[in-house]
């Protein structure tokens, strides 16, 4: 696991103790949730935090910036403390048991590149700071010369992703050094990539790699990202000497993102952190 997250930053995990029935009631209700029409998928808006529903590219200012996928991002803090659909028994179940699949690997990924255990992960990523990302690719009429993605080129801003994608279509790509790579769909299989943060806390040693998603002329797709993240307040640092990353706080991160993708239409990432940033 450690050499796979150096090397490639994805992995997959089988006998994960997220059984298929959990897995499949979760897909159900997910299915059910993107069915509802476009009002009553805006309303979840009201229900939890603005921006739960998204669809396409809000920033996009020509076709090829246009994400061709629907979203619900769900803070797990509203899981925890709502009843609408969303938080039916099968998602909350669902992030329940991928909450300690990712509490798990994390500790494990930690002591491996620290040569002994941490309870870092423990003290700072509660279930309640993690973040659902319930995704549906609608099948694309749009020529492959339009270069239309399902996602857009990315990394993750957490710790880690675990990722249920669809076991029958296909979409996901990784991008290694200027090369893609599909990542075939494997029923049994949940995969797991490290995002932006273990990058900065390993100092480098764990790859934030890129990923995005193609579209598909036929069908739909869909996929259920669990972004292991931690308390807004949480400093990352690597304490490690020469450091790459400066310290910053997840609140800070998250809000230098914001700001990029507002002002820029991108988000710049982690290279806005380095010891002698580049940008301004
Ligand atoms: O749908 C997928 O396979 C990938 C989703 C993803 O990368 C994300 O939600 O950040
Ligand atoms: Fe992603």
């Amino acid at each position: 696991m450690a050499r796979a997250s150096e090397e490639w930053g994805f992995f997959q995990v089988v006998n994960h103790g997220v059984s298929p029935e959990i897995l499949d009631r979760m897909r159900r209700e997910q299915v059910k949730a993107f069915k509802q029409p476009f009002d009553r998928k805006k309303e979840e808006d009201d229900k939890f935090s603005a921006g739960t529903y998204r669809w396409g590219t809000p920033t996009a200012t020509c076709l090829n910036q246009l994400a061709w996928s629907e979203a619900f991002h769900i803070p797990m803090t509203d899981v925890v403390s709502s009843s609408s659909f969303s938080c039916s028994s099968a998602i909350e179940q669902f992030a329940t048991t991928v909450a300690d699949l990712a509490q798990k690997l994390a500790g494990i990924l930690a002591e491996k590149y620290l040569g002994r255990k941490s309870t870092f992960f423990q003290d700072n990523c509660a279930p309640s700071t993690c973040y659902l990302r319930m995704n549906r690719y609608p099948p694309c009429p749009m020529p492959p010369a339009a270069a239309v993605f399902g996602l857009m080129p990315h990394t993750d801003s957490d710790f880690l992703t675990i990722l249920y994608q669809d076991d029958q279509v296909g979409g996901l790509q990784l991008v290694k050094d200027g090369k893609c790579f599909a990542v075939k769909p494997n029923p049994q299989a949940l995969i797991v990539n490290i995002g932006d943060l273990f990058q900065a806390w390993s100092n480098g040693v764990y790859k934030s790699v890129e990923h995005r998603v193609v579209t598909n002329p036929h069908v739909e797709r869909f996929s259920t990202a669990y972004f292991f993240c931690p308390s807004y307040d949480t400093e990352i640092e690597s304490r490690c000497e020469p450091s790459i990353y400066r310290k910053f706080s997840f609140k800070e991160y998250r809000q230098q993102v914001q700001e990029d993708v507002g002002k820029l239409g991108r988000k710049v990432g982690l290279s806005r952190f380095t010891v002698n940033a580049i940008y301004s």
